[in-house]
């Protein structure tokens, strides 16, 4: 049978052949081999282990009870030989890591009460594989990073990252203090979780906010370091990401970092090389005339591992990119990968495959770390499988990987949870403009019902294709809502799989209006509309419940194909019946009363929120540049008596770099003066004129770096 082993194994080499499972195996190497390798064995063959039975042996190269398979482990670190002959079984690692990869494996080779004859001979592409938790919003809990660690043991992924934006005592001010006793024994438990599933638990420290490049601080540093190296952390990790001022100076960040790795790093016995998150991260804010990168790759001890997102914060990474920042820092990159983090599109879940990386790429990185959703459990559909690409990139398949994964965290609804991912996966329209697949497998079959419809004449056979999937949405829907194999990830998705069951529901009945339509019967049109209609209000009340949060508000679910195709074949059905019976039934209103114009980059393509009475910016996780001479616009629909604006750059100092202004015409404009209130927020009122236009303009000298924390416009009380 083919051995389905997760991650991929590079080589095996089966027989054909299998064994019933003997009833006791004699375990041999028990006293050399890596305890963590015999724990788990224990565990999983409970008491069929012990001194008699089937000869079971385990160990490193090296061991006495591994000798005889000395030549064919592979030499790679946690590289393992795996045999099961009718003879005995040898699971022999490389090295303690790879003694513990072998157990995994072995664990996978039990099926239907047999063990097949295998020869498995296999290790990572990747040298650090695993998961940043580096994401804004609210920090994973205790209990779903005890669960996190534990999945990345049965997935072969061996780093985890402790980076939670949010976290005050991994960030300004309170890095410099030590966790209190709650906090630390829990890290310390975090940490001997970690190593019990062979995994690096890197704490990571984030100063750059405001460290002060003296020795108080970096003593201040060090002394954090010491702290947790009592709490049993053996991998450390400084971020430079999102700064801007003094904290943002290459040659002193280099300059403690060298100090960190030289009196700290390399003098301790078991510590693994110190990361870095550079705040030039990816190739996009890279300027070569800054010399950052450069300063990064001739001064920084060959030994410090430096972070890269790619090309852009957020893209896939490629062969070229992962060369050209590799000659740039003078060493690999270790890759933090942002995905599947949905921090700057907090009403979607990212459920859907992971692709359009390089597979050509391992010899350029020493690592690959993925950055999850706040959502620890529904993260684990992209973990798993970029597990399953960094383990073995040439034989990664994206469907069967996405496939397993599904298989492996919700056995017992796959089908279920395949509808629910499959409509769960892109991210809408973002400022990173990082977009992803979604419904693949139905957007053809709407796109040419829709035309047809349109046209007049469409396929019948379309038309019940599409009744069967919003059939099949809420079904999913309600099956998952009362799954109980899963209930911590249940109760993360529960607002999502609410807005999915009404957008089953409400496709049914758009589509019956079509039939309705067609037969002429009029009350039976009504009531489908009036349903539709308060399916898209119970939607949009779901959305002001749930998920609330200053970003991105709300519920998104089937936001690329099927949730447009509601209001397509609703309005195409609605307008058909107004002509035919001289009606005029409104139809869904989801116009938007205002429209942004900017000249700042990173500003272009920032969604707006609107509410019945204001409309927001998106606000923005990172720094922004705004040039001399940008502006920020927005044109209203109408001219609105607009009682004020609000808006509120984190920066310090004054604004007196810029100017607030407001039109009715967009020709004359006239000067609003902002005064800061009690937050630290500019609020611009103006005498009682209507007002169509309201802009923010850099009128000083020079480029302004700005955190983009909150601009809205009022525009009726
Ligand atoms: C080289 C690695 C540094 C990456 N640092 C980053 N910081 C931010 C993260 O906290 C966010 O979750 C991520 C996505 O918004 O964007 C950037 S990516």
């Amino acid at each position: 049978q083919d051995i389905k082993v997760q991650p991929s194994p590079r080589q095996v080499n089966v027989t054909g052949k299998s064994m019933t499972i003997p009833v006791a195996f004699r375990l041999v190497g028990e006293q050399e081999a890596n305890p963590h390798a015999i724990a788990l064995l224990k565990q999983f063959l409970g008491d069929r282990l012990g001194t008699e039975g089937f000869p079971l042996y385990v160990g490193e190269k090296g061991d006495r009870a591994v000798r005889g398979a000395k030549r064919l482990i592979p030499d790679h670190p946690e590289g393992y030989y795996l045999s099961i002959t009718d003879k005995a079984i040898m699971l022999a690692g490389n090295d303690e890591r790879g003694t513990y990869y072998a157990v995994r494996t072995f664990m996978q080779l039990f099926h239907e009460g047999h063990l097949p004859f295998v020869g498995i001979q296999d290790y990572p592409d990747v040298r650090f594989r695993g998961v940043v938790e580096g994401f804004y919003g609210t920090p994973w809990s205790h209990e779903a990073r005890l669960r996190q660690l534990q999945f990345y043991g049965e997935n072969k992924l061996n780093t985890y990252i402790y980076g939670p934006k949010d976290d005050p005592f991994h960030s300004s001010p309170n890095w410099r203090k030590p966790y209190p006793a709650k906090e630390a024994a829990r890290l310390a438990e975090l940490v001997k979780v970690a190593n019990e599933n062979e995994v690096d638990f890197v704490w990571a420290i984030h100063p750059g906010l405001d460290i002060r490049w003296e020795t108080s601080d970096r003593d201040s540093l060090m002394a954090k370091f010491e702290h947790m190296y009592d709490l049993g952390v053996r991998s450390f990790a400084v971020f430079f990401d999102d700064i801007s001022g003094e904290g943002a100076k290459a040659d002193r960040q280099v300059e403690l970092l060298n100090y960190i790795d030289d009196h700290f790093v390399q003098v301790k016995p078991d510590v693994t090389p110190l990361i870095v998150c550079p705040t030039e991260y990816n190739k996009g804010w890279a300027r070569p005339e800054s010399g950052y990168l450069a300063t990064i790759g001739e001064k920084l001890n060959p030994s410090v591992e430096v972070m890269w997102t790619g090309d852009r914060v957020i893209s896939e990474i490629t062969r070229e990119g992962v060369e050209w920042i590799r000659e740039q820092i003078k060493r690999p990159s270790y890759i933090w990968w942002n995905f599947p983090v949905s921090d700057y599109v907090r009403d979607h879940l990212l459920l859907g495959e992971v692709y359009g990386n390089g597979k050509d790429i391992a010899g350029s990185i020493s690592g690959f770390v993925a950055n999850p959703m706040e959502w620890a459990e529904a993260s684990k559909l992209a973990i798993y499988c970029v597990a399953d690409y960094t383990w073995n990139m040439q034989s990664y398949d994206r469907f069967r990987s996405w496939y397993r994964a599904i298989r492996a965290i919700m056995p017992e609804n796959v089908e279920a949870f395949t509808v629910f991912a499959r409509h769960n996966s892109d991210l809408g329209e973002n400022v990173h403009r990082f977009r992803r697949e979604e419904s693949v497998e139905i957007q053809p079959v709407a796109e040419r019902f829709m035309k047809g419809y349109r046209e007049g004449h469409y396929d019948e056979r379309d038309f019940l294709a599409l009744q069967d999937e919003f059939e099949r949405v809420a079904e999913a829907a309600d099956l998952l809502l009362i799954d109980r194999e899963n209930e911590a990830l249940i109760e993360e998705i529960t607002p999502w799989l609410h807005q999915f069951k009404i957008l089953g529901d409400a496709g049914q009945e758009a589509l019956a209006m079509i039939k309705a339509g067609e037969r002429g019967d009029r009350e039976l049109f009504l009531r489908k509309y009036n349903h539709v209609k308060a399916l898209r209000k119970r939607s949009y009340e779901l959305e002001r419940q749930f998920n609330q949060n200053p970003y991105q508000p709300g519920v998104k679910t089937g936001t690329t194909v099927l949730q447009p195709l509601v209001l397509d074949v609703f309005t195409e059905a609605t307008e058909r019946f107004n002509r035919q019976n001289g009606t005029d039934l409104p139809l869904l209103a989801d116009y938007s009363p205002c429209k942004l114009t900017t000249n700042v980059p990173q500003l272009e393509h920032l969604p707006l929120q609107v509410y019945p009475s204001r409309v927001h910016l998106t606000p923005l996780l990172e720094v922004v540049k705004w040039p001399a001479g940008g502006y920020l616009q927005l044109e209203l629909d109408d001219a609105y008596r607009i009682p004020g604006t609000r808006l509120n750059f984190d920066v310090k100092g004054d604004l007196s770099w810029g100017v607030m202004e407001v039109s009715a015409d967009g020709e004359t404009w006239q000067t609003v003066t902002l005064t800061r209130d009690a937050r630290g927020r500019l609020n611009g009122k103006w005498e009682d004129t209507p007002v169509k236009f309201v802009r923010f303009t850099n009128t000083g000298e020079g480029e302004q770096q700005v955190y983009l924390r909150e601009f809205y416009v009022v525009f009726s009380l």
